[in-house]
């Protein structure tokens, strides 16, 4: 298939190198440096899936007929990306590889003549220097769209990717989309700090206010009406356990996805968007918590607190001290 994959970072370029070495032809859109790089050496990717480099085509948009559209950009970017390819785009069938839950709906509403579908990557992907990605955690994605069981698309997508890395159909795309956003919960923090996450779970004291961020989204998801999917362990009964459950004992969630992690320090995609100097997608992670919360007229002060803390070091560049972090969201 020829495949176009707009936003070559850490998983546009994972799953770039993945295709092509299933064989495909892969053609990315990058910029600046990114696009320098891979132009000149293509992109090399280490870690989780083994050693593998590959050299897809790359321009700053995509250019031809395509049979698969891959938009693997931070959320903050997606409506820009995906309008500055719509000419090219609009009518092939479109997979958006996001967190937070607007990815699939952004898509359907600019490509109207598009068949859109979600996918979610549990993969840990680091981006460490432009063209060069170094998976910390392999893992499975899930791809599928809407809310009742995967559609007989969504499991010949599936089927199709998996021939290049691990994807399966999942039903109840919209529930699981939260239940990756409750995941999304061991971003904030390490961002904020400037530690991977496994280290910031290792913390008692942080680890208590990541549950506590996870405990809250869970009951604003709970008050929207959402039954989460079954993602990575994680269940509607279990989330809905969480949202009773006292924090010292609920403590025991972030513990085990740390676990889950291994043990190659992960900074998680916020933090590396930090470290480069670019805005992160927080408002699509913690703030979506927030925002959903004003819907259902609900509070929700540790969301809104980590997601404050972000944009302080966006601007001022330096992370802060834990006891900072403490000192300012109390739970
Ligand atoms: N990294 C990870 O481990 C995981 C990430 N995710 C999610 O996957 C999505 C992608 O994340 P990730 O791969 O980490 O992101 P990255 O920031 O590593 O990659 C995004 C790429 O998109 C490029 N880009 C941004 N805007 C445009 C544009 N308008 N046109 C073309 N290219 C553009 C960026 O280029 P430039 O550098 O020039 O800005 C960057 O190279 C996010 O929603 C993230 O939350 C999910 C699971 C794991
Ligand atoms: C799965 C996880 C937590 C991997 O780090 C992620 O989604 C992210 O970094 O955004």
């Amino acid at each position: 298939m020829r495949i176009g994959i707009i936003g070559a970072g850490a998983l546009g370029g994972t799953f770039a190198v993945l295709l092509e070495r299933a064989g495909h032809d892969v053609h990315v859109t990058a910029r600046g440096a990114g696009l320098a790089a891979i132009r000149a050496s293509g992109i090399r990717l280490s870690g989780g899936f083994g050693e593998a480099s590959g050299r897809p085509g790359a321009g700053p948009l995509l250019d031809g007929r395509f049979d698969l559209v891959l938009v693997c950009v931070k959320a903050q970017d997606a409506e820009a990306a995906i309008l500055d390819n719509a000419g090219t785009i609009d009518g092939c069938p479109v997979i958006v590889v996001q967190n937070g839950l607007d990815g699939v709906s952004t898509a359907q509403r600019l490509l109207p003549r598009s068949d859109c579908f979600g996918l979610l990557s549990i993969i840990a992907a680091n981006y460490t220097e432009p063209g060069v990605v170094r998976i910390t955690t392999r893992a499975t994605s899930y791809l599928g769209r809407g809310s009742g069981r995967a559609d007989a698309a969504s499991v010949r997508w599936a089927a199709e990717l998996s021939r290049a890395v691990p994807v399966k159909a999942i039903d109840d795309f919209v529930g699981s989309q939260w239940t990756k956003l409750i995941v999304n919960m061991v971003n904030g923090l390490p961002a904020i700090v400037g530690r991977p996450v496994q280290d910031v779970i290792a913390d008692r004291a942080m680890r208590r206010v990541m549950t506590a961020s996870m405990r809250e989204a869970v009951r604003v998801g709970i008050a929207r009406g959402i039954r989460f999917g079954s993602l990575q362990g994680l269940s509607d009964a279990r989330l809905r356990l969480l949202a009773q459950l006292p924090l010292g004992v609920g403590q025991l969630l972030p513990w085990l996805m740390g676990r889950r992690m291994g043990s190659v320090p992960n900074l998680g995609s916020t933090q590396q968007s930090l470290r480069r100097g670019q805005p992160t997608e927080i408002n699509f992670l913690n703030g979506a918590v927030v925002r959903e919360a004003q819907a259902a007229r609900l509070g929700a002060p540790v969301n809104a607190a980590i997601t404050t803390l972000v944009h302080e070091v966006e601007a001022s560049g330096q992370p802060l001290s834990r006891d900072e972090v403490l000192r300012r969201i109390r739970v």
